[in-house]
């Protein structure tokens, strides 16, 4: 089937008239074909965006939030359906697929009540006379740039919170998994939306990016993928007078202590690291494990790392699919082979030999040891399902090694020593911290985001999310 952009509230081929195949990652199957969109329709798209703007923003927010409810409904009566598109183009499991789709319902659900909540504060003035208070303005068009590994839930989180605030949109979804967008896009279409208010413009980022971040009627850029983009997108979009937020990398560390209940930190590990194929900029890349239960934690955690089973993601016992392209899969192989050659292999380090994933982009669960902390595993963001194992003497030479990262995404420490959890909290340099959970998971109503080189500007979901979709205005009114 073919896919077309949407624009003004119409679906439109694309002006180059050119479609790239979406294909599966399991079996490299043709999901349908989507548009190889240009400037011209970014164009086009950003037009119709500041065109709707104006009547947009002077809706109430009960009317706004009435479009995301619909919405909601509209998905939540597909969610399987969406749920396997999802797991099809992506390659997570059904189970991650279909979880993904309801997280993304709930966050429509969640800002669509933020409607209820207050916007600005009253504040007393040294004036007698005067009504000081704040309130919130939308910034206007926003362009929305986004990743592949969250194909439904970050578009969601973006879209719903720009949307409910005030703003217009234009999403440029990842092109190697358009579907799930394709699918919000269609629900808000049914909903009723009104023409130009939120607008999709399918194809590679390296072509239409640049129009985009650049386009004089957006005001704002949000942006979920990798560092080396994101400062780019920086760059222009500073340039050219755009607020921005950017969340990027992580190389996100879980730290055992010895006292640690010794299950559950393995399975805490192998969830974080293993699911959705390690490609979640929250995965856990690091496991530093203190000293006094280093041998039988590894042994474990290899042990139950061999029982994983990999394979087609539409099959109810598969734990990792695929990676989901083949130069991620290349990436996470040429990390792979960088680690054999700087540490200790302990399982995995192939593609699984199985000939009914030989089309697939498949590649065993990996463990090292012996990292050192120089070595590119021990550095780099791999985005695949790779394990550093560190061996640490005590508590502080653990936060130490967590901490020696230029990432600061999500961080977790095993540990029934209510003493050390509190230390942890405060002294891991990371934007969200988990005690005895996985470093990955983000509800839809609390801040996430990283410090360090993770993420930048203000936070995205949550309450927090008012901060980048809004301009504070201050009012003084008086009598006359
Ligand atoms: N933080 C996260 O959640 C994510 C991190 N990554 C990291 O990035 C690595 C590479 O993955 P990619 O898909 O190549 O990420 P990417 O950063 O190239 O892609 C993310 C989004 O940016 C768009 N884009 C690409 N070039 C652009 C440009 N010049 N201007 C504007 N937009 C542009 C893409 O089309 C996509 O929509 C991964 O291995 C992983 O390490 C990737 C996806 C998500
Ligand atoms: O951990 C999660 O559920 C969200 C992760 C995420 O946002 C990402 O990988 O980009």
């Amino acid at each position: 089937m073919r896919y077309l952009n949407y624009i003004n509230g119409q679906w439109k081929e694309p002006v180059s008239g050119d479609y790239k195949l979406n294909l599966s990652p399991h079996n490299q199957e043709v999901l349908g074909e989507f548009p190889s969109s240009s400037a011209e329709d970014v164009q086009e798209a950003a037009a119709a965006a500041k065109k709707a703007f104006s009547s947009w923003k002077k809706l109430s927010f009960q009317q706004r939030a009435s479009y995301l409810i619909k919405a909601a409904a509209i998905l939540n009566e597909k969610v399987e359906e969406v749920g396997r598109d999802l797991s099809l183009e992506e390659g997570k499991t059904l189970a991650e697929g279909i979880g993904e789709t309801r997280r993304a319902i709930s966050i429509l659900e969640y800002y669509a009540a933020e409607a209820r909540q207050p916007i600005g504060e009253v504040i007393p003035s040294v004036n007698a006379e005067t009504f000081l208070y704040t309130t919130r303005v939308p910034v206007g068009p926003v362009g929305l740039i986004t990743p592949w590994n969250f194909p439904i839930a970050i578009p969601m989180w973006k879209m719903a919170p720009a949307l409910i605030y005030g703003n217009t949109v234009v999403i440029k979804p990842a092109d190697i998994t358009p579907k799930c967008v394709y699918h919000i896009i269609s629900a808000l279409d049914e909903a009723g939306l009104p023409a130009g208010v939120v607008n999709c413009v399918f194809g590679r980022g390296s072509v239409i990016g640049t129009a985009l971040v650049e386009n004089p009627h957006i005001k704002a850029i949000s942006f979920t993928g990798s560092n080396q983009v994101g400062h780019q997108i920086q760059n222009q979009a500073v340039a050219s007078g755009k607020k921005v937020q950017l969340e990027m990398g992580g190389k996100n560390p879980l730290v055992v202590l010895a006292d640690a209940d010794l299950e559950k930190a393995v399975d805490i590990a192998i969830s974080g690291a293993f699911r959705s194929t390690g490609q979640k900029c929250t995965a856990t890349s690091r496991v530093i494990v203190e000293e006094g239960i280093y041998e039988v934690f590894r042994d474990r955690l290899v042990e139950r790392t061999k029982q994983l089973k990999v394979g087609n993601p539409l099959d109810a016992d598969t734990f990792i699919g695929p990676a989901v392209s083949q130069s991620q899969l290349d990436g996470v192989l040429e990390l792979i082979e960088a680690g054999k050659a700087e540490a200790t292999l302990l399982c995995g380090g192939e593609r699984p030999t199985d000939p009914s994933l030989a089309n697939g982009f498949y590649v065993l669960p990996t463990v090292f040891e012996n990292v050192s902390r120089d070595a590119r595993i021990a550095r780099e963001e791999i985005f695949g399902p790779v394990i550093a194992l560190f061996k640490a003497k005590n508590y502080d030479e653990a936060i130490e090694l967590a901490n020696d990262t230029e990432f600061g995404l999500s961080a977790a420490i095993c540990t029934n020593n209510l003493t050390l959890a509190e230390r942890f909290v405060e002294d891991i340099e990371a934007g969200i911290v988990h005690v005895n959970s996985e470093t990955a998971g983000a509800e839809p109503q609390v801040p996430f985001g990283g410090c360090k080189n993770s993420s930048t500007g203000s936070r995205e979901q949550g309450k927090t999310a008012i901060e980048f979709y809004t301009q504070v205005k201050t009012v003084y009114k008086d009598r006359l």
